[in-house]
């Protein structure tokens, strides 16, 4: 990235950003449905790492508004894959969560498609695909209008009372 591209960094707190969803979501409070533990993506709602707001869509699918700050840098300019891979983490978890099923991540794969630019509002958009007996298959992707940065697989189990 030359020096005329490049995004100012951020030292102090950047300035807010629009979060806001479509017309048809919904607003997800995450925290009333899996309590307040979830503060290692989501915690810092106006910090310099991530910006996340939830929705369910029109068909109950959990969507996120993201904004992957300049603390989630790894290649100059642009996401760290594992800042992606922490959001599938948390937003494909939650999504089985916000379908009824009581779960813990079990297997997460994430294939990376496109440098993310970071201070970029993108959506992560996910889907239940199967729940067979303890295992809830969640797919999602991280995407800007027609550009698509991630796409994970995650595969989630139902926690068994001991
Ligand atoms: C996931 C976890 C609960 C499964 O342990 P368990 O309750 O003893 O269940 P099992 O190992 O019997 O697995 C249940 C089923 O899921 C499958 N499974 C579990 N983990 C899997 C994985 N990583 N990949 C593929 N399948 C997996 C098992 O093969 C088994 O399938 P089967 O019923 O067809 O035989 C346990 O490994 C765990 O707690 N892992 C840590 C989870 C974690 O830290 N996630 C991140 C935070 S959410
Ligand atoms: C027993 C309550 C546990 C609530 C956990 C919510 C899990 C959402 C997914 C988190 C994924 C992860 O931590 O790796």
């Amino acid at each position: 990235m030359t020096k005329a591209t490049a995004k100012k960094v951020c030292t102090t707190l950047c300035p807010p950003v629009d979060l806001s969803g479509e017309a048809s979501w919904t607003d997800f409070d995450a925290p009333a449905l899996v309590g307040e533990s979830l503060r290692f993506v989501s915690g810092e709602p106006d910090g310099n790492r991530f910006r996340v707001r939830y929705y369910r869509d029109g068909e109950q699918q959990l969507k996120a508004r993201i904004w992957f700050g300049p603390e989630t840098e790894g290649p100059p300019g642009h996401a760290h894959g594992g800042s992606m891979a922490a959001v599938f983490d948390e937003v494909l978890g939650l999504a089985a969560w916000a379908a009824g099923y009581s779960i813990v991540v079990g297997n997460l794969n994430v294939s990376f498609r496109n440098l993310l630019p970071l201070q970029q509002v993108v959506t992560l958009e996910s889907r239940v695909i199967s729940a067979e007996g303890r295992k809830i298959m969640v797919h999602g992707r991280i995407c800007s209008g027609e550009t698509v940065y991630a796409e994970g697989e995650c595969l989630c189990i139902t926690i068994v009372k001991k």
